[in-house]
Parts: C-alpha cells; sequence; structure tokens
C-alpha cells in the first residue's frame, strides 16, 4: 500500500493483523499528514506524536509474540479535547482549561487503548462543545478542507469540528465526537465523512468534560459505516462510574452489518420538510429514499408532530445543564485563576470567569441561569423539559410504524466561516435536524450521500430506536453502498 494515510479502521486494523504493514509505519505516516496540515487547517490543539508510536509499537511486539490484537490494534486516532487524557493536556477550546493536565483517563478513551488505538493527539472543537461552525473555540477555529474556486475558509462544523476536518483530509483515519445536539453529525456531513451518536448511555461520560450532561454523548467519527462500527464496539460498555451508564453488553455491530432491507420499514418524517431547507440537500432526501427502496426496505411517512419545538427546547434545556455543569470553573479548584490586587473571592470569581469563558459560553451561562431562575424557571425550564416528553412519545409513536427513520443531517451544506457567527439563532438553525433525536436520547448516524451542486459533501441522516445502533447502522450501509461516495477534498495545505 503506497499511502497509508487512505486506509480506514478496517483495513488498518486487517493489514497490521496479517503483516502487511507494521502499525509504527501507520503511525508514521499520519504523524507525517499532521505535521504537514497543523498551521493550515488547525484541527489539532496538541499533537502527539510519540504516544501514536509507543502505541503502535506495543501492537507490533504483540503481534511478533503471537498474542490476541485488540479490535483497534494499531489505529492511530484523534481525540477530541473534551475528553480527558491522563498526561496531556485537556483544555474544552477554552481558556479556562488552558494548561490543564489531567491525572486520570476518560473511560471512553481507556476503552480504546486498551483496544489497541493510539493518540495523534488533542482535536480541535468549538469551546466547551457550543456551536456548530468551530468558531468558538479559543485556539482559533479549524479550517475546512473542502475549498471552492471562490477561495472562501469553510466551517468544518461543530463542535466536533477538528476530528471532521481531521478525517476528512487524511490526518487521522478517525476519531472521537460527542454529540449533545449534533456535534457529531452535522460536522460529519459538512466534511463527507460518517459518525454515529449512540443511544444516550452506551458510550460513558466519564472523564467527558461536561457541557448538557441528559444529552452528551459520545460516539466515532470514520470514513465509512464498518469503522464507526467497529470503533463505537470500542468506545461502548457500562461504566459504574457515570450514573446514566446503561448495564448493557455490547453488540458485535460491525459481526452484523447487513444492508439487506426486506422487511424493514423506513419512516419519512413530514414535518422535516422545512421551509430554508437547501434544494439540494430536499434532493439528496428523495435520493436516499429510492437508495432504501432498492435495498428492499418499505417506505412509510411518518409525522412527529412536536418537530418544531424541538430547537428551542434544546436551547433552553442544554444551556440550563451547561450553566450548572461549568459553575465549577471558579479559579478556585482547577483551570484559570484571575486575581486582582486585592481583590476578594467573589472579584477572583468574576475575573476568572470572565476571562476564562469565550462569548458564546457566556451566552449559554447566562441564558440557563435566566430560565432556572426562580421567576421563569416555569415558564421556560419546565415548559421545555414537557416539550422533551412529546417529542420523546412522537418518537416513540413512530416507531410503531417503522424501524428507522431517514432525514437530512443539515438544512444547507457547509458554509463559510464568519457567515453565521455574528447571528446567534442563524447558527442555532444548523441544528435542526439533529436536536430531536438528541432530545430522545436515540442512535442517529450521518452518512455522506454526494455532493452539492457547488461540490460540498452533503450527509444524510438515520434515526433509530432506544438501543438500535444495528437498525442504523445497516440502513446508513444500504446508502453507503448506493452512494458510491468517494470525494475527496482538493489538497491545498
Ligand atoms: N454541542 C453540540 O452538539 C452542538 C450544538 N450545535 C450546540 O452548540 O449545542
Amino acid at each position: 500500500m503506497s499511502d497509508l494515510t487512505q486506509l480506514g479502521i478496517a483495513a488498518i486494523r486487517d493489514g497490521v493483523a496479517n503483516g502487511e504493514f507494521k502499525a509504527v509505519e501507520v503511525a508514521e505516516a499520519f504523524n507525517a499528514n499532521v505535521a504537514a496540515a497543523s498551521s493550515a487547517l488547525n484541527a489539532f490543539i496538541v499533537e502527539t506524536p510519540e504516544l501514536a508510536v509507543q502505541a503502535a509499537q506495543a501492537v507490533d511486539a504483540d503481534r511478533a509474540a503471537g498474542k490476541a490484537l485488540g479490535s483497534m490494534a494499531g489505529v492511530p486516532i484523534g481525540m477530541k479535547d473534551l475528553f480527558c487524557t491522563n498526561g496531556t493536556q485537556t483544555t474544552a477550546a477554552s481558556q479556562m482549561l488552558e494548561g490543564f493536565t489531567p491525572t486520570y483517563e476518560s473511560t471512553v478513551s481507556a476503552n480504546l487503548w486498551a483496544a489497541g488505538a493510539g493518540m495523534l493527539g488533542k482535536l480541535n472543537l468549538d469551546q466547551f462543545a457550543m456551536g456548530s461552525s468551530n468558531e468558538t473555540s479559543y485556539f482559533g477555529n479549524v479550517i475546512s478542507p473542502w475549498k471552492l474556486d471562490d477561495g472562501k475558509d469553510r466551517a468544518p462544523g461543530g463542535s466536533s469540528g477538528g476530528s471532521s476536518a481531521a478525517i476528512s483530509a487524511r490526518l487521522c483515519p478517525a476519531a472521537t465526537g460527542t454529540d449533545t445536539g449534533g456535534s457529531i453529525r452535522q460536522p460529519a456531513a459538512f466534511t463527507g465523512i460518517t459518525g454515529i451518536k449512540p443511544t444516550y448511555g452506551r458510550c460513558s461520560r466519564w472523564g467527558v468534560v461536561a457541557f448538557a450532561s441528559s444529552l452528551d454523548q459520545a460516539g466515532p467519527m470514520a470514513h465509512d459505516v464498518r469503522d464507526c462500527a467497529i470503533m463505537l464496539g470500542a468506545m461502548a460498555g457500562y461504566d459504574p462510574k457515570d450514573s446514566t451508564s446503561l448495564n448493557l453488553s455490547v453488540p458485535n455491530w460491525e459481526a452484523a452489518l447487513n444492508s439487506d432491507l426486506r422487511g424493514k420499514k423506513v419512516g419519512v418524517p413530514r414535518e422535516y420538510r422545512m421551509d430554508g431547507t437547501d434544494a439540494d440537500i430536499l434532493e439528496s432526501w428523495d435520493r436516499g429514499i429510492e437508495w432504501l427502496k432498492d435495498a428492499g426496505a418499505e417506505i412509510v411517512e411518518i409525522s412527529l408532530p412536536h418537530t418544531k419545538y424541538a430547537l428551542p427546547a434544546y436551547y433552553i434545556i442544554a444551556p440550563a445543564e451547561a450553566s450548572s455543569n461549568l459553575a465549577r470553573y471558579d479559579g478556585v479548584r482547577y483551570g484559570l485563576r484571575d486575581l486582582p490586587d486585592g481583590a476578594g473571592l467573589q472579584d477572583m470569581y468574576a475575573a476568572t470567569r470572565a476571562a476564562g469563558f469565550g462569548p458564546e459560553v457566556k451566552r449559554r451561562i447566562m441564558i440557563g441561569t435566566y430560565v432556572l431562575s426562580a421567576g421563569f424557571y416555569d415558564a421556560y425550564y419546565t415548559q421545555a423539559q414537557k416539550v422533551r416528553t412529546l417529542i420523546a412519545r412522537d418518537f416513540a409513536e413512530a416507531f410503531t410504524q417503522c424501524d428507522v427513520i431517514l432525514a437530512p443531517t443539515t438544512p444547507t451544506a457547509a458554509f463559510p466561516l464568519g457567515e453565521n457567527s455574528e447571528d446567534p439563532l442563524a447558527m442555532y438553525l444548523n441544528d435542526v435536524f439533529a436536536v430531536p433525536a438528541s432530545l430522545a436520547g436515540l442512535p442517529a448516524m450521518s452518512v455522506p450521500c454526494g455532493l452539492n451542486k457547488d461540490g460540498l459533501p452533503l450527509g444524510l441522516q438515520i434515526i433509530g430506536n432506544q438501543l438500535d445502533e444495528q437498525g442504523v447502522l445497516n440502513a446508513g450501509l444500504a446508502i453507503e453502498e448506493r452512494a458510491g461516495f468517494v470525494a475527496q477534498p482538493k489538497k491545498w495545505w
């Protein structure tokens, strides 16, 4: 194989296991790509080439000794900088945590290392995972490798934009993401890669910097459905350290992949045909419906009547939880401390939080504090929780009529950087198709389905019932096989 960085997880794992190439060669090839793209794409906050090589050496040694290899053996990955990594700086892309080096490892990253993966570095993201374009990062925005002739820099999506950019530019074959309201799916759609948010509770949140704890879920981002199935299998599993972790065994999703959808019903939600959605996206949705029919599925129209309330409910619940979670950054325990001369404790809190949080994080803390305040709690927070229940019920009802749901991932393709940054509502609208599944805790995936008329990637979303990652992956595979998406960004970095 001439260019090892063109390979995904399955091909690397198999090639290392068969002795076609060494894990160290793979790590070095990706390290070289990371180094070459460092300043142009800004996808990594910290690069750890030595850790990638060390993990690969251990895999090569195990293979030479005839030991059994893990499901991710020899695969170097990028780690979203929201996962605590023992001994490597973890910042959540904030000034607040700049220089914070955890003394413990998140459960998900520990699971990946135990499966034989190695770390290429910590990936950039929107600050505290709040954003849809990566422009809220304290370390500067990631630039999507996808460029058009207009020469404009485009958003790689967010919040997992370092992950999406790095995978599509072949700086890593896969990366972790987290998804609170679209943060895996929207960046995957913007960059022509695949990403799945599993059922809430599948992956432990222990050691993941908290944003909105009732919504936050980790998941894999990779080139294709098989790679996502493999990596999710390595990430997931019961963890007594996370009280919302599901005490269930992890299915072998890869072994059960099957794109034959005969006997399956695919729901197409009427309410997702929304004004403001690009014509290209609506066309790709129609094509997706035809592909799933071709795979043997029966298409049924379904109704998710409370869809239009999902976005407002999300932008109440997520900030409410964020305002509570982020109260811990007080300058006392860890992270930044700003202490003006002669100041007291209150002044220290205020100065620390004023300096350490960026504008979007402050906006959400203020919204969250407002909707939780005594006079407004019932009017906003309680109402939003009721809406959340109705949305979950809509899905439960829909899944009596279909097995999986097909929808667009985003209303538009990747937008130029700066285009939405002055208008938070326009930015939030990007999440319109993603947040309903988040509020209901359902598994949902984005699969690339083609390019729009300008040449930018588009994604289709598959939403499944609770715990039915397999159904989501199988429908995703049926789309992937028919879309034949092989486009890559033209290399300019
Ligand atoms: N964190 C996420 O899932 C991204 C979403 N756009 C948000 O800003 O909340």
